[in-house]
């Protein structure tokens, strides 16, 4: 679980987030959405520790940060998975090996130990026979659950996912926000994604924090964020045709 209570942060004069305060629980998929420039990344990045808050608290499972030990920190920071936006694997390395980077780098464990935890999430993405491709060689989609794997090898309490669909199409979109749902259920990881896709929104919503102009306009379910009556939400998430229409059946069903 995360809590996060108050945060502010600056940069120079300008103002951007201003006293945010929400729960992330763990097992859970947890959306940060609202329009471009209202703080989504700056918010995800103070989450992973990136931006320093210039005010407020974020507790990780009831551990401030800012009471934390450089060596906790340490811990916390190892604690950690990120699928970063574009899945940002390294082009030389084949997939395994980029699966395999976070266990070098962060464990003691043999090349028998880690191949075996490398095999296990691959086959958790559902990709068997990849292990000796190289990134370019596989589909956007495969290149994403490369990222996935590699972002719980070493299982993660954690887990930050920034715009996973970007240049997926809307299928593949699907498949791998319900991988994401999936592995955080199943392995109970606190899971933050920040996203602009309605899809992700009505799929996996489980708890959605609506940003607007650096404050906490909102926050509820998928099931919440289509009865809400909360004018620049509606505006958000009804700025697309389709989901006008949606909305608009919505409300002569209710009528
Ligand atoms: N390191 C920084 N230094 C100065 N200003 C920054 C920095 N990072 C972000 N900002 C500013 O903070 C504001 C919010 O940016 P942020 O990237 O969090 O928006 P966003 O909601 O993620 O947008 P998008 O959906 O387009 O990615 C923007 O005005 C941006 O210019």
């Amino acid at each position: 679980m995360i809590t996060v209570e108050n945060l502010h942060k600056s940069f120079d004069d300008a103002h951007i987030l201003k006293g945010i305060s929400t729960t992330f629980e763990s097992g859970k998929t947890n959306l940060i959405i609202g329009q471009s420039g209202s703080g989504k990344t700056v918010f995800l990045k103070s989450l992973l520790g990136l931006h320093t808050p210039d005010q407020g608290i974020i507790s990780y499972n009831d551990r401030p940060y800012d009471k934390m030990s450089v060596d906790e920190r340490i811990g916390l920071r190892q604690e950690m998975g990120m699928v970063f936006q574009g899945s940002a694997l390294f082009d030389s390395m084949t997939v395994e090996q980029n699966v395999m980077f976070p266990l070098r780098m962060f464990t003691s464990q043999s090349k028998e130990e880690m191949l075996e935890r490398v095999n296990f999430v691959l086959k958790r993405v559902n990709l068997v026979d990849a292990n000796k491709k190289l990134p370019a060689e596989i589909s956007g989609g495969m290149q994403k659950r490369v990222a996935i794997a590699r972002a719980i090898v070493n299982r993660p309490r954690y887990l930050f996912c920034d715009e996973p669909n970007s240049g997926l199409d809307p299928k593949t979109a699907i498949v791998i926000d319900n991988l994401i749902s999936e592995i955080t259920t199943e392995y109970g990881i606190t899971t933050v994604i920040n996203t602009h896709d309605m899809n992700s929104v009505m799929e996996i919503g489980e708890k959605i924090v609506f940003l607007r102009k650096g404050l906490k306009e909102w926050e509820g379910s998928n099931k919440e964020i289509f009865k809400t009556d909360n004018e620049a939400v509606t505006d958000f998430v009804y700025s697309s045709e389709l989901f006008k229409k949606v909305r608009q059946m919505y409300i002569e069903e209710r009528n």
